[in-house]
């Protein structure tokens, strides 16, 4: 038996774009009154599971992620298939999308450089997403070159995106450490997330990518960005390898940062970050948001049973926490409360 989630439900947002009516507070701290949440599971989640997971099987979580209520969905990435296999679908999984009848959703998908730009686009993407790293070992590792080759490769790329109106979000890796140099300088991080606004990505993330990062970093690593980009256009994502996402993205959210990434059952993981654990669970980000009283649009359950969904194909447990509590005994106690 699962526990009694209605109070939880049909908490819709009448915009989905990140809140800037700060009502709430926490602490003393002003919170904003809805948060936007990208859902970054069936690509950074899938790409480092051991075995390719169907196309199908891709298509069908995505469909249920949308139903969810998820308005960005992170759904592949256009990189070598040699070096990232479980991505090799990204066109066939890009297209089909398209016949979901999701039209609320905003779909993503990763391109490292104009190959893949321009396969993404023959596919029918509509917004891209470009990733640099703030440390040169893993720029060098993940994507062959070095920080600054891979903003002179990113530039074409957001060039022929504006001409064809498709949207350029950015990511910046490593923002609290790296796996190969260890701790990152924040100002790097600005350095980079600076670069990728300025050739004119609408939105840039920053990735915890080994979930290294304690709240205090990520507070003077915020603190540091938003000294050249603002706060508006800022996304946190934060991996859960010492067990520190969530209280990352409430530091990120306490700081005005009203987009976080996630990933249905705390899937994820970099295949070129060896040993760090999935992105912080969807459901636990909806669940802490809810019960703060900060909107999502998100239907809790559904997210659920997305995660019990592509949990159950892959054989593994879920790694949120809130699935785990709601299909355990405390289920019992949660319908009481
Ligand atoms: C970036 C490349 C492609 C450069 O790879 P490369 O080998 O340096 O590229 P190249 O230009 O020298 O070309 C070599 C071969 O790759 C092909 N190629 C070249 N580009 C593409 C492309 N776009 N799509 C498909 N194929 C491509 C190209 O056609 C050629 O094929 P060949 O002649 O040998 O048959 C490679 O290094 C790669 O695929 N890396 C994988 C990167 C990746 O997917 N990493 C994981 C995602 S990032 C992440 O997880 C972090 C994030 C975003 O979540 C945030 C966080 O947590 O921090």
């Amino acid at each position: 038996m699962r526990g009694d989630l209605s109070i939880l439900r049909g908490q819709k947002v009448s915009s989905l774009t990140g809140g800037l009516l700060q009502t709430r507070t926490l602490c003393g701290t002003p919170l904003p009154t809805s948060v936007r949440i990208v859902e970054v599971g069936p690509r950074d989640g899938l790409q480092n599971e051991a075995s390719v997971v169907p196309t199908d099987v891709k298509i069908e979580l995505i469909r249920r992620l949308a139903a969810a209520g998820l308005p960005n969905i992170e759904i592949t990435s256009f990189v070598s298939p040699k070096w990232v296999p479980q991505m090799g679908d990204h066109a066939e999984v890009t297209r089909r999308v398209k016949d979901l009848g999701m039209d609320h959703v905003n779909y993503s998908v990763l391109t490292p450089n104009m190959k893949g730009f321009e396969g993404a686009a023959a596919a029918g993407a509509t917004e891209v997403a470009v990733f640099a790293a703030a440390s040169e070992t893993f720029s060098r590792t993940n994507i062959n070159c070095t920080i600054e080759e891979s903003l002179e490769r990113f530039r074409p790329v957001l060039r022929a995106a504006a001409e064809r109106s498709i949207a350029v979000r950015g990511y910046v890796s490593c923002i609290a450490g790296c796996p190969y140099e260890g701790r990152v300088d924040p100002a790097a991080v600005a350095k980079v997330a600076k670069a990728l606004m300025d050739m004119g990505c609408y939105e840039v993330s920053l990735g915890d990518t080994i979930g290294i990062g304690t709240p205090g970093d990520i507070e003077r690593v915020i603190k540091e960005v938003t000294q050249y980009v603002p706060v508006e256009k800022l996304a946190g994502h934060f991996h859960d390898t010492y067990g520190q996402a969530l209280v990352n993205t409430l530091t990120a959210v306490k700081m005005g940062v009203t987009v976080i990434d996630s990933a249905v059952a705390g899937l994820g993981g970099c295949p070129y970050a060896k040993g760090a654990s999935g992105n912080v669970s969807t459901e636990d980000v909806v669940y802490m948001l809810h019960g703060m009283g900060i909107h999502t649009g998100v239907d809790l359950e559904k997210v659920l049973e997305a995660g019990r969904y592509i949990t159950g194909h892959l054989g593994q447990p879920t790694q949120s926490k809130v699935g785990k509590a709601l299909a355990g005994p405390v289920c019992d106690m949660k319908s009481k409360l």
